[in-house]
């Protein structure tokens, strides 16, 4: 991995380093991505069964899974993944439960109650990334939350196996968690199909999950219609940015690299350092650790986007991870918890030397769909609250009119708005004149 200090590379250069790798122009993707969603829109399932052909290899055996697969799939699997699957049902739930929002009543003047009341969307569209490799974890990520949320129609989206099938651990979790609607598709041609609807396919609300280049930019165009599916929030290729000194273990931080680089070709990962002798250290260590994972192309090509960065102290490290907004912050130093208070823009934290990220990515139990490209400096990870949408009521009786309203109609007044103003002063008007408080005689 390339080493450079930030100093000496200057703050332009330093910014190039950070950009996000660009696999092929944006233009040429978004009409990619444009026809494939056009053609979803006027030829239903046999489109989604063409793309699998051309996209996936091979058509689905079914576009939906049969319903006695999910069971099936539960049963096979072995048993000591499916109890790492449902410790992981437990813990994520766990966190997320407790993120449920509560309904609020609030009197803000005499006689004027305002209330907040979350509904849970229905239905919503799951996608479960499966190009490189199947990720039943995101199936975890994706749907516990929507079922404590309340959302009752899930339709959950995964590409084919060398089979035509879902991938056997996702159609577990599937049964584990009560969804019965599995699409065997994937890519921008699922998407299109949850935002769309198709013959088998139902309309959805909002589709959630992250995905490849494909998958992102099909959430972000059927997005932009209400006619489509809001989307959740841009999940793109894994990043992850480490901040180590010289208490990290070279070998720790290095697979921690490797563990977001064997994602994908597309992925990004950085090392900010005070000590050039740790940088050295790390950039060893991935030498002799890269050729022993089964991706270790796929890493190495992602390894090229990154760079380990040597950086002047820790501050100048927060600093250069703020403006990078990394998806995933480890922070390996003697003192993470001080450098956590201080970082404002990213997905996930990891603190200390024992939180490698991929315990979050599985297990710890917070979610891993995760803004990537930048988006972490405006916006979290997945929660309950984005399978739900909040809904605000107002009641004010005679007498909160009578309290509020004179200022209500002042405001109206000064904007100009004699309809806004007669609505308020015609009922005060009524009030007044002590006419029946539900104003329907004359
Ligand atoms: N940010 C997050 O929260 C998060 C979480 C998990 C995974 N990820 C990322 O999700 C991604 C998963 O990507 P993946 O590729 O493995 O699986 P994927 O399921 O997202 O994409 C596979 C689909 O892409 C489509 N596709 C492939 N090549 C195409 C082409 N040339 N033209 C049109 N469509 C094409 C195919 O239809 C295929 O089904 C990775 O980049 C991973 O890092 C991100
Ligand atoms: N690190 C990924 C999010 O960027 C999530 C994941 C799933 N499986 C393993 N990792
Ligand atoms: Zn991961």
């Amino acid at each position: 991995m390339q080493i450079v200090n930030a100093r000496e590379l200057g703050r332009e250069a330093l910014a190039k380093l950070l950009a996000r790798p660009a696999m092929e122009s944006n233009a040429e993707l978004r009409q990619t991505v444009a026809d494939i969603i056009a053609e979803v829109r006027s030829r239903g399932d046999a489109a989604l069964l063409d793309f699998g052909k051309k996209f996936d290899r091979r058509a689905p055996a079914s576009l939906l899974a049969k319903p006695g697969e999910l069971a099936a799939a539960a049963e096979s699997l072995d048993p000591e993944l499916l109890a790492a699957i449902d410790t992981a049902i437990d813990t994520v739930g766990r966190f997320h439960a407790a993120g449920k929002p509560e309904n609020l009543s609030v009197e803000t003047a005499p006689g004027v109650t305002c209330q907040a009341r979350w509904q849970a969307l229905d239905p919503v569209g799951l996608y479960v990334p499966a190009g490189s490799a199947p990720l039943p974890s995101t199936a975890i990520m994706l749907a516990v939350p929507a079922r404590l949320a309340g959302c009752r129609q899930i339709v959950l989206a995964t590409p084919p196996n060398a089979e035509g099938r879902a991938d056997a651990a996702v159609l577990a979790i599937a049964h584990r968690l009560d969804i019965d609607t599995v699409l065997v598709s994937g890519g921008a041609q699922a998407v299109a199909a949850m935002a769309y609807g198709t013959e088998s396919v139902p309309r959805v609300a909002k589709i959630f999950g992250p995905g490849n280049r494909f998958v992102t930019e099909a959430k972000r165009q059927v997005a932009e219609s209400a006619a489509g599916a809001a989307q959740d929030l841009p999940a793109g290729p894994s990043e992850v940015l480490v901040i180590a000194d010289d208490s990290a273990n070279p070998d720790f931080v290095a697979m921690d690299l490797l563990s977001q680089s064997e994602h994908g070709a597309d992925s990004q990962a950085f090392l900010v350092t005070d000590s050039a002798d740790f940088a050295e250290a790390v950039d060893r260590s991935l030498e002799r650790l890269t050729p022993t994972l089964a991706r270790a192309e796929t890493a190495r090509i992602a390894l090229g986007h990154g760079a380990v960065i040597v950086a002047d102290d820790l501050d100048e490290a927060v600093a250069i991870s703020n403006e990078y907004a990394p998806e995933h912050l480890i922070i390996s130093t003697r003192d993470p918890h001080t450098l956590c208070d201080a970082t404002t823009s990213a997905g996930s934290v990891f603190l200390g030397h024992y939180t490698p990220e991929s315990l979050g990515d599985y297990i710890s139990g917070t979610n891993h769909v995760l803004p990537t490209a930048g988006w972490a400096r405006s916006i979290g990870g997945l929660s309950i609250t984005d399978f739900m949408r909040r809904m605000t009521v107002q009641e004010a009786s005679p007498d909160g009119l009578r309290k509020l309203g004179p200022p209500g109609a002042r405001l109206a007044a000064h904007e100009g708005l004699d309809a806004h103003r007669l609505a308020i002063t015609m009922r005060l008007d009524r009030l007044n004149q002590a006419q029946p408080e539900n104003g329907t005689s004359a």
